[in-house]
């Protein structure tokens, strides 16, 4: 039994690293977004996929719609996996929140939200710890932040402690995990953040640049400006 995990398809917000984490912003699909869910179908079809998950979310709903044109499963939507809610930061560049977070730390709430990084983990976690019980193989479309968190724990080496900052998760790019090693996987993390890796990172630490080795695969070129600014939405 396993489950696909897959990061949604580039979106205006996530190429220019503006976070979104309040499901009512109706976020979409870009045309190199939408494309490359299109094409990821073969490796849908392939896996013979017995059901769907996928956050609240616009983008990861939009990427099923796509990924599943073909194919009849059935699908759930599960709030659990969603984004945290990004508060204040709404979408503002990703800089601006890692900069707080790096200040504040994984167990603060950014102003305006309901939950820490933590917390927004832990649910994520709960939902996962779900899927066993779903028909498999199964596909879950989700965000950027469960996929990183889930590749650095397929990767982490023994002595290595859950960090603040992840490199970005690709978009699309399939992580297939067997329920087992799931469970594993949601037992680890959700330890690592019950006695807060992490918290301790950015005292005393440089302020945060987009030249930081952590935060730069998530930074990079161009410069990050307000949406409303960029050609897209001329
Ligand atoms: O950690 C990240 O990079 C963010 O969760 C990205 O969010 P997204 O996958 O919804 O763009």
């Amino acid at each position: 039994m396993s489950t696909c995990f897959v990061r949604h398809g580039r979106t205006p917000y996530s190429a220019r690293y503006l976070v979104n984490g309040d499901p009512g912003v109706p976020v979409l699909l870009d045309d190199e977004g939408a494309l490359c869910a299109r094409r990821s179908r073969p490796l849908v079809r392939e896996m013979g996929v017995r059901a769907c998950w996928t956050s609240s979310f616009p983008r990861t709903r939009q990427t099923a719609d796509l990924l599943l044109e073909e194919i009849s499963c059935p699908r759930s939507v599960d709030a659990r996996l969603d984004e945290p809610d990004y508060g204040m930061f709404e979408g503002r560049p990703f800089l601006e929140y890692a900069s707080w977070l790096r200040e504040h730390g994984p167990t603060a709430r950014p102003p305006g939200s309901r939950e820490s990084q933590h917390e927004a983990l832990l649910r994520m976690l709960e939902g996962c710890a779900a899927l066993p019980a779903v028909a498999a193989p199964r596909i879950v479309v989700a965000h950027g932040f469960l996929l990183s968190a889930l590749d650095w724990c397929r990767s982490r080496r023994p002595q290595d402690e859950l960090p603040l900052f992840l490199p970005e998760a690709p978009y699309l790019e399939p992580l297939v995990v067997s329920d087992r090693c799931l469970l594993e996987w949601v037992e680890f993390l959700t330890g690592e953040v019950r006695r807060g890796s992490g918290s301790s990172e950015g005292r005393g630490a440089p302020p945060i640049s987009s030249e930081d080795h952590r935060t730069v695969l998530r930074l990079p070129r161009p410069v990050r400006t307000p949406l409303e600014e960029n050609e897209f939405d001329a």
